[in-house]
């Protein structure tokens, strides 16, 4: 494959929380609206943190059509799916759990419980999970996601891609595993860089004031090289971080005005 320069990354910036998550909610639907177009699907991955409770303007907005949902998780810990620390449990408690069950319900992937005792099977089995939904219906050596929501961690991390962990030079599996997560719990599976850098957006959504630091250095000195930095899709994919102005306080990297 010919080497092409990632496109430039896209900066959105909003005085308030309300503001910053009605926006994320249009880019959403648009993203939602341009996939379905095409192939009468939408395939996004959710990580969790924060994340799940920015997309609570998704629940209303006349937009979304829950039913064309394919959702994975980019990283979820090895946990019972109803245990307090399943990032699928809290997309469920802040999200889906809110859709009023009048409407269609959105396809939801989950790590399979059955293997929690074996991480590498676990990973294998949510590799499996993917390469179902995407192998055959998409002809790329890894699965092109429509959309994938990434948080961001105090120390520059990722899905669990942590600062000087080997996962980080993983070049062949779409889905790892890892053991020694520094932040808890420890065993979780997660995608890798490949899969991230082939979607075909990203947004990272980050709104609280203190990530400031994390925020510059990921975005005005990226060739320290931190997870979040790494993520870079490669052309014609889009890279776009919607934060909140607090987040972003010290972050030189010019701003683009907010526009569908
Ligand atoms: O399962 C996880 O731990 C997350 O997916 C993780 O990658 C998260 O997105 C960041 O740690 C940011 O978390 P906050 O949004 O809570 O700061």
């Amino acid at each position: 494959m010919p080497h092409t320069a990632p496109n430039p990354l896209v900066l959105f910036s909003f005085p308030s929380s309300a503001e910053l998550t009605d926006a994320l909610a249009n880019f959403i639907v648009k993203a939602q609206k341009e996939a379905v177009e095409k192939k009468g699907r939408f395939t996004v991955a959710l990580s969790g943190g924060s994340l799940p409770k920015q997309l609570a303007a998704l629940i209303n907005h006349p937009g979304v059509k829950w039913d064309k949902w394919h959702v994975f998780y980019a990283d979820e810990r090895a946990v019972p799916l109803d245990h307090e620390d399943s990032n699928h449990g809290l997309a469920v408690r802040e999200l889906f759990s809110k859709i009023p069950a009048s409407q269609p319900q959105p396809t939801i992937h989950t790590l399979n419980p059955e293997y929690l005792d074996d991480l590498e099977e676990l990973a294998d089995q949510y590799e499996k999970e993917l390469i179902q939904e995407f192998a055959m219906k998409d002809s790329a050596r890894f699965p092109i996601f429509d959309l994938i929501l990434l948080g961001i961690g105090p120390d520059g991390h990722t899905c669990s891609l942590f600062p000087g962990h080997e996962l980080l030079s993983e070049e062949d599996r779409w889905v790892a595993y890892i053991e020694d997560s520094p932040k808890p719990p420890p065993k979780r599976i997660t995608f890798t860089f490949p899969v991230l850098n082939h979607a075909a957006r990203i947004a990272f959504v980050a709104a609280d004031a203190a990530k400031a630091d994390t925020l510059h250095t990921v975005l005005d000195e990226p060739e320290k090289g931190l997870p979040a930095s790494r993520v870079r899709p490669a052309h014609p994919g889009q890279l776009y971080w919607f934060v909140a102005d607090a987040a972003a306080e010290k972050v030189q990297f010019a701003r683009t005005p907010f526009k569908l």
